[in-house]
């Protein structure tokens, strides 16, 4: 079986304490082709989609949403034999801002607050990472802080032309918790991951396909997502598991050792006076 193990693991009270924050507007939801009406589901047979949308917060992550992704995480295992990949897509031409800054900066300030959330979403992307299945994240508007870490989740990136990646950390006081910056090296090297993260520029995706962050640039992301996908889906789901299995146990062996550290070190500055300070300076209505 392909059940694995990791380091960094959610708490049964960091889920419950995270689920209550948020709104019926604010979700994560999991599209399975047998059930799905989404566009590309005829066009490819054995993808699932996680489609998430906090309309007022450009797709920022609630701590409802956190929760929710795992949930669509479980009922992705729940349905294996029929899938080979999974994409995943904000809502509204937006990919994710993040975290909440709203939600955070109220209830999860904290230290704990902080580590709880590094947990719930540092689990919840090692799981995304580790599933037998291609994945792919197809990033229109702008993937900000969390948002751009999750896109390091995935195996692909399909950017629009017009898309923007940033991994403004440096700027909030702390350093990735989502288990994005180990990601990150993996997918561009030490020396642009270090830029990435300490210069906190907009990457757009010319710039991110020369460095080998994006794979696919293009105007149409929907025809670019279909073409690409494709062919992993002419082939037999379970050989196509098979293959993501091999190339996984190869690349991460001792990846989850990385992810524990860095979580360890967003713990050390989450909740301290720089961080405070970044979230005070977000406007609250
Ligand atoms: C793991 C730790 C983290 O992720 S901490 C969070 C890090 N994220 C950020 O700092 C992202 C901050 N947001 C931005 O930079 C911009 O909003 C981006 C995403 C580039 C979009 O720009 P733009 O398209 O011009 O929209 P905008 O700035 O006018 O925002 C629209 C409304 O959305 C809100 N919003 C945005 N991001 C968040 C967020 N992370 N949490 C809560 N709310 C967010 C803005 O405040 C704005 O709200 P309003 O319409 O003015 O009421």
């Amino acid at each position: 079986m392909f059940l694995r193990r990791f380091s960094v693991l959610s708490r049964p009270s960091d889920m419950s304490s995270l689920r209550s924050l948020g709104t019926v507007h604010d979700y994560v939801h999991l599209h399975l082709p047998s059930s799905s009406s989404f566009s590309w589901a005829s066009s490819l047979p054995h993808t699932a989609l996680i489609h998430f949308r906090n309309a007022s917060a450009r797709n920022a992550f609630s701590g409802k949403m956190m929760a929710e992704l795992h949930d669509a995480i479980d009922a992705i295992e729940c349905s294996l034999p029929s899938l080979s990949c999974v994409v995943l897509r904000g809502a509204d031409g937006h990919f994710c801002a993040g975290a909440d800054i709203r939600v955070a900066k109220t209830h999860l300030s904290s230290q704990e607050g902080g580590a709880a959330m590094s947990r719930v979403m540092t689990h919840a992307l090692s799981r995304l990472r580790g599933l037998p299945l291609v994945s792919v994240a197809v990033l229109e508007g702008a993937a900000v802080g969390g948002g751009a870490e999750l896109t390091t989740s995935c195996d692909f990136r399909i950017m629009k032309t017009s898309a923007k990646v940033a991994f403004v950390h440096a700027n909030m006081g702390v350093v990735p918790g989502w288990g994005g910056a180990a990601r990150l090296v993996k997918l561009v090297g030490r020396q642009q991951a270090l830029k990435l993260l300490g210069r906190t520029e907009k990457m757009d995706a010319k710039k991110a396909l020369e460095i080998g962050f994006a794979d696919v640039i293009a105007d149409d992301i929907e025809a670019a997502t279909i073409e690409f996908l494709k062919p992993f889906n002419e082939k037999e789901p379970h050989v196509m598991q098979g293959l993501k299995r091999a190339v996984a146990n190869a690349d991460d062996i001792v990846f989850d050792q990385m992810q524990a550290k860095e979580h360890e070190i967003f713990q050390e500055l989450w909740g301290g006076p720089a961080n405070i300070a970044a979230l005070d300076r977000h406007r609250t209505k």
